[in-house]
């Protein structure tokens, strides 16, 4: 199988790495075309973004707000599938329904930074074949966990897993200090690790996430509501983000419902 990945950055250069294809990187920058192609194996090739040769299959590796224009453009590129890791489903979903009906298609997105491969993959598969399964056969080869979805439940849920909480890891990180060593409590210890982790990652790709999903502004919201709250209106924010998070301890407790009544720290 040859696969032309368009976008030789690092999700292009995780995605080459994690088949068993012969691969050609192509990307406006013709020198990280070469570096991916150098990084993922010897065989890799490299190709212009201007040729019009075609493959077994194109992904897409691009950032996610370019995923529907280089689908557009690249797609005539494929013959039998097409598949975008640009971490957006929807809009890719349907641009390669539009521009590639009669191919295999799919949008797969890394739950995970590259450098922590191998982890759990969303897949959505629109129209499947031995080509995709082939490609997802390699992934799973490669110690990934393939999660099935739909392209709404997916993005849904990345206001939450992403836009929300990269809003509230980075905020986290510009407005406390890192504290002199031996201050360190459990919670703050989590938090800072958090922020030294998303911190230590590609700019454009958290500000791509939070253009491209809603979710920060409920962050925002509720610091603002638990930064003015009086005690009592702190004390019921608190109860509403206990309800969220442990509803389902709570209704185990109500079932098995005994006397001790004691406050929770
Ligand atoms: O650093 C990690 O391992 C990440 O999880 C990075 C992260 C994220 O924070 O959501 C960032 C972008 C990718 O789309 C996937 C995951």
């Amino acid at each position: 199988m040859d696969v032309l990945i368009v976008g030789a950055g690092a999700m292009g250069t995780w995605f080459g790495r994690a088949i068993d294809a012969s691969v050609t990187f192509t990307d406006v920058d013709a020198d990280a075309a070469t570096a991916a192609a150098d990084a993922v194996r010897t065989d890799a090739e490299t190709t212009s973004l201007e040729e019009t040769d075609s493959y077994d299959v194109v992904c897409l590796a691009v950032p996610m707000t370019h995923a529907t224009d280089a689908i557009a453009t690249h797609a005539g590129r494929a013959d039998d599938a097409i598949v975008d890791v640009s971490g957006v489903m929807g809009p890719p979903l349907e641009a390669m329904a539009t521009q590639a009906p009669g191919l295999e298609r799919a949008s797969l997105h890394p739950l995970f930074a590259p450098e922590r491969a191998p982890g759990s993959i969303a897949v959505v598969a629109d129209d499947a074949g031995p080509t995709i399964d082939a490609l997802l056969a390699d992934l799973e080869g490669r110690g990934n966990d393939l999660l099935e979805t739909t392209a709404g439940e997916h993005d849904d849920a990345m206001e939450s897993v992403q836009a929300a909480t990269h809003a509230a890891v980075l905020s986290f990180a510009l407005a406390a200090d890192p504290v002199p060593e031996g201050f360190e409590t459990p919670i703050y210890d989590g938090l800072r690790t958090l922020a030294e982790q998303v911190t230590d990652g590609t700019p454009r790709v958290y500000a791509d996430i939070q253009d491209t999903f809603d979710g920060a502004d409920g962050v925002a919201d509720a610091a603002e509501a638990i930064a003015e709250a009086e005690p009592a209106e702190l004390e019921s924010l608190y109860d509403e983000a206990s309800r969220r998070w442990h509803s389902s301890e709570l209704e185990e407790t109500d079932s098995t419902a005994t006397a001790d009544d004691g406050d929770r720290v």
